[in-house]
C-alpha cells in the first residue's frame, strides 16, 4: 500500500545490499525507518520485539530467516536449528509454524547445494502469496460492505470498527481486515471506520497512520468504547484479523477481540474476521483449551510510548511505581460469536463445516 504515494510492502529484498528489508513498526506511527535484517539474531529479535508484527508478516519474516540459515550453513542439523530458534520467538500465531514447517518440507528432499537458492525462492513466493490472498480477502469482504450500504440511504457511509492492526503492515501487502475496507474506498463506497487504539501496544494508531495515508475516514477511540457505540447503533459491522483460526471456528486475535464480539452479540451487529488460510491450525479444535496465549512483558501495560514534547519517541509509566502489570497478548472468540469468516476462498460460517467446505484438501490431510 501507500505512504505520500510510493507503494511499499512490510518487507523486501533489496538485491542491491543481498539484504532483507522491513519497516520497524516500533516507531510507528511517529517516525518512518527501515532497517536491514541481516543475522539470525536480527529475524529473533524483530519478530520477538515486534519490529514485525501480525500474524502473516510474522510467517514470511520467518521464510526469509529459513533462507538465511540455509545460506549460513545447508545441514539438516542447522535447518532444524534455525526452525527452533525461529519458532519459539512467539508463540501464539500459527503462520509463524505454518511458514517454518512448509520450508522445512520442502528444502529437506533437496541436496544441500540447492537449498539456500530454493529457501530464498521459497520465502519470495510465501511473500507475494500473501499478497495475492489478502488481496482476494478484500474482494469478497467487499462485497459484504456493498450489502450493508445497499440497506443505508444513499451516501451514508458504512460505520466498520475493528480491533488491532490487521492492516497492511500485519502482512506483506492489503492487510486482511483492512483489505475490504481499502476495496471498498476504492469502489467509492463511503466508509467510517472506528479504530480501537489497542492497549498495550496501541496498534490502533499503525492503523489510523494506514487509514489516513489511504484517505479512508476514521476516528480513534479507546478499547472501551466499542460496546457503547454499538448500543447506540453506531456500528454497522466488526471486521478483525486472527493469529491462529482453529478447525472449529474459534479465532485467537490480538486481547480485547473477546470483548468486542461479545458487544456486538448483544446489540445484533455482525461480527466478521478476515482468515488467510495459513492462519488456520486444523490440528486444533477448542481455541479455549488449546491456544498458547502469549504473555508479553508487563512493562508494555505499565509504560506507554508516545512523542514528546520536544518531539522524539520516548516512554512514561502510567501506574504508581511499583504496581505489576500483567500482559496476556491474545485472547480467543469462540465460533459461536463469530458471523463469518472471510478467507481468499469466500466467506463461510465459523465451524468445521464451513472451513472444511472451503479448503476439503486441507480437512482431509489433518484427518
Ligand atoms: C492480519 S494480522 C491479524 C493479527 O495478527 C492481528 O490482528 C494481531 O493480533 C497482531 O498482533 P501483534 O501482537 O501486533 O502481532
Amino acid at each position: 500500500m501507500k505512504i505520500d504515494g510510493t507503494h511499499y510492502r512490510s518487507l523486501w529484498w533489496n538485491a542491491e545490499r543481498d539484504v532483507l528489508e522491513i519497516i520497524d513498526q516500533r516507531w510507528l506511527p511517529h517516525d518512518f525507518r527501515v532497517i536491514p535484517v541481516a543475522t539470525m539474531q536480527d529475524f529473533a529479535d524483530a519478530i520477538y520485539e515486534m519490529r514485525v508484527r501480525g500474524a502473516p508478516l510474522i510467517g514470511a519474516t520467518a521464510a526469509y530467516g529459513m533462507a538465511l540459515a540455509m545460506r549460513e550453513d545447508p545441514s539438516d542439523a542447522n535447518m532444524d536449528a534455525a526452525w527452533t530458534f525461529l519458532e519459539k520467538t512467539r508463540p501464539t500465531a500459527i503462520n509463524l509454524r505454518w511458514a517454518l514447517d512448509r520450508c522445512r518440507a520442502a528444502l529437506r528432499p533437496l541436496p544441500q547445494g540447492e537449498r539456500a537458492t530454493a529457501a530464498h525462492a521459497l520465502a519470495a513466493e510465501i511473500a507475494d502469496e500473501d499478497v495475492e490472498i489478502n488481496r482476494r480477502i478484500g474482494a469478497h469482504g467487499l462485497e459484504i460492505i456493498r450489502e450493508i450500504a445497499a440497506k443505508k440511504p444513499a451516501g451514508e457511509p458504512v460505520r466498520l470498527l475493528t480491533h488491532c492492526n490487521a492492516g497492511w503492515l500485519a502482512t506483506v501487502d492489503w492487510g486482511t481486515a483492512t483489505s475490504p475496507m481499502y476495496q471498498a474506498h476504492e469502489a467509492g463506497i463511503p466508509l467510517h471506520v472506528w479504530v480501537d487504539e489497542t492497549r498495550p501496544r496501541n496498534q490502533g494508531a499503525l492503523t489510523a497512520w494506514e487509514l489516513g495515508s489511504h484517505g479512508v475516514p476514521h476516528t480513534y477511540i479507546t478499547d472501551n468504547a466499542g460496546g457503547h457505540l454499538m448500543q447506540h447503533g453506531l456500528v454497522d459491522m466488526v471486521i478483525t484479523g486472527t493469529d491462529r483460526t482453529t478447525r472449529q471456528g474459534d479465532v485467537c486475535n490480538k486481547i480485547g477481540t473477546y470483548l468486542k464480539a461479545l458487544a456486538a452479540r448483544d446489540n445484533g451487529v455482525p461480527f466478521y474476521v478476515a482468515l488467510p488460510s495459513p492462519t488456520i491450525d486444523w490440528t486444533v479444535g477448542d481455541g479455549v483449551a488449546e491456544i498458547p496465549i502469549e504473555e508479553r512483558n508487563a512493562r508494555e501495560v505499565t509504560h506507554i510510548q508516545g512523542v514528546t514534547d520536544e518531539g522524539g519517541i520516548g516512554h512514561v509509566r502510567v501506574t504508581p511505581e511499583g504496581t505489576e502489570g500483567g500482559n496476556p497478548a491474545f485472547d480467543v472468540t469462540p465460533h459461536r460469536l463469530v458471523t463469518g469468516l472471510i478467507t481468499e476462498r469466500g466467506v463461510c460460517d465459523a465451524s468445521e463445516e464451513g472451513l472444511s467446505g472451503l479448503f476439503p484438501e486441507h480437512a482431509q490431510a489433518a484427518e
